[in-house]
């Protein structure tokens, strides 16, 4: 088993670019099983745990998938199976993705129930009621969830409850083949909605409004295989943020996005942190002295569940009190007690976290608890004293690609070893650094 081994006190400096985004590849992807002709091209896809879960997926349907560097060949155009095997659907909730594609271009689709995780229940009510006001038949039940249709799903004005991203991704995906127009609203707004409607239309489909709350999507009778290049990961492009702004640092961030990252940026401006436009990406300068903040997780545009533990982290360095609160899961707090064991001087107060900064933080034996976790907690190891060791690096691989490698060109001391080799590392820390 790997761990991560970090001794704070370094200052980051330089370049990193942030990878193709995991939340917007894992729907295209799974989009690229509707076309029943034509050939998938995709470019800027991160080779990440969660890709080659996804590719395992349709794979084993029966789909050709071929990955080369970061390009992604998929050709769906023979007979595909309509289950997704149980094995892949626990690994990754995503797997769910597969479900409107299928029932839109077979009139039937069959998952594994994915069931809770570590940051919250995540019920998928929204996309079988979706489903059904198409006029699908769905069945849960012996651990799985079954939708059925006779003949083709029918457009259909659908207000959903609450604007989950899935739900809407697996709606669009499921009218673009439907009879008739879908109005879909109150639906998920985000930077990932937008790219994957903008491949479902490269493939053929009629879709407008994607990142407004309402969606139009007028079905077609066939999609088409299309060539696409996956927007940048603005989670990834915001974890290194926080590492140059944590650090006291001056890195550009290639690939971040003004227009994905505006509540990530205002918050850390209001932290004191500088950050600069440039033509490719954004520059940020970390201030002597960071200042609390307060901050609440909310659908796009709001602040970003995905980036709350590692503004959490940064809290951590700032001086006086700031309150996080998390309405998006509700249970996405499993790092607080990993950040106590640096010595962080936190508390949970129902959805809230507070956070009395500056903690004088100290390195520890620390468990990523989800991907984001892990994230945090290496970045908190940056600024605490002494060796930081963070385990369970499953969590982070689902969504960080080379995330050591870039660390350390960035001037961190950090490695990745495997727990033989962390043990005698634990009895004399290496000086070195990896590099890529
Ligand atoms: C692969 C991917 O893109 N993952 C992202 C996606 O997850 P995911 O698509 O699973 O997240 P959702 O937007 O669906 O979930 C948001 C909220 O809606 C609730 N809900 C969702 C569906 C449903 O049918 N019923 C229901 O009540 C969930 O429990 C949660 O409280 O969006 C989340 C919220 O931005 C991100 O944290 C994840 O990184
Ligand atoms: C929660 C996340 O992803 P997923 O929905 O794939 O679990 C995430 O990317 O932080």
């Amino acid at each position: 088993m790997d761990k991560i081994i970090v001794r704070g006190g370094r200052q980051l400096n330089g370049t990193v670019r942030a990878e193709g985004a995991k939340n917007a590849v894992l729907p295209v992807i799974a989009a690229s099983i509707i076309a029943s002709e034509g050939k998938s091209v995709l470019h800027d896809v991160p080779p990440l745990a969660d890709v080659y879960t996804i590719n395992e997926v349709i794979r084993h349907m029966n789909a050709d998938v071929n990955m080369k560097n970061r390009s992604v060949t998929i050709d769906a155009s023979n007979q595909l199976t309509t289950e997704a095997p149980i094995e892949y659907v626990r690994k990754m909730r995503a797997s769910v993705l597969v479900l409107g594609p299928l029932l839109a271009r077979y009139g039937h689709a069959k998952v594994a129930l994915p069931g809770g995780c570590a940051i919250g229940s995540r019920p998928l009510d929204q996309h079988l009621k979706g489903f059904e006001a198409m006029g699908a038949e769905v069945t849960v039940g012996n651990g799985s969830i079954e939708a059925h249709v006779n003949g083709r799903l029918q457009g259909a004005k659908i207000y959903l409850d609450v604007p989950s991203v899935g739900a809407t991704e697996n709606i669009i995906m499921a009218a673009a083949l439907a009879e008739g127009r879908t109005v879909l609203e109150n639906c998920a707004k985000e930077p990932e909605i937008v790219d994957l409607a903008n491949f479902l239309n490269k493939m053929g489909a009629r879709i407008v409004g994607a990142g407004t709350e309402t969606i139009r999507i007028d079905g077609v009778d066939k999609l088409y295989g299309a060539t696409h290049t996956i927007i940048p990961d603005r989670v990834e492009a915001g974890t290194f943020m926080v590492a140059a702004a944590i650090s006291g640092g001056n890195v550009l961030v290639q690939g971040a996005m003004h227009e994905h990252l505006r509540s990530v940026i205002s918050k850390m401006e209001e932290m004191g942190v500088t950050i600069e436009e440039e033509e490719d990406g954004l520059r940020v300068i970390g201030p002597k002295q960071l200042k609390a903040t307060d901050i609440k997780t909310m659908p796009h545009p709001g602040f970003p569940t995905d980036m709350q533990s590692q503004m959490m982290a940064l809290m951590l360095s700032a001086t006086g009190t700031s309150v996080i609160t998390e309405t998006v899961f509700e249970n996405r707090f499993m790092h607080v007690e990993e950040f106590r064991r640096m010595n962080a001087k936190m508390k949970i107060e129902g959805r809230s976290v507070i956070v009395e900064g500056p903690s004088a933080l100290q390195g520890a034996e620390v468990q990523a608890t989800d991907l984001r976790a892990g994230a945090a907690l290496i970045l908190a190891g940056l600024v605490a004293e002494g060796y930081t060791r963070v385990t369970e690096l499953k969590h982070l691989d689902r969504g960080y690609v080379d995330f050591t490698e870039k660390l350390a060109q960035l001037g961190a001391d950090i490695e990745r070893v495997n727990e033989e080799e962390s043990y005698v590392e634990e009895s004399e820390p290496s000086e070195s650094v990896s590099t890529l």
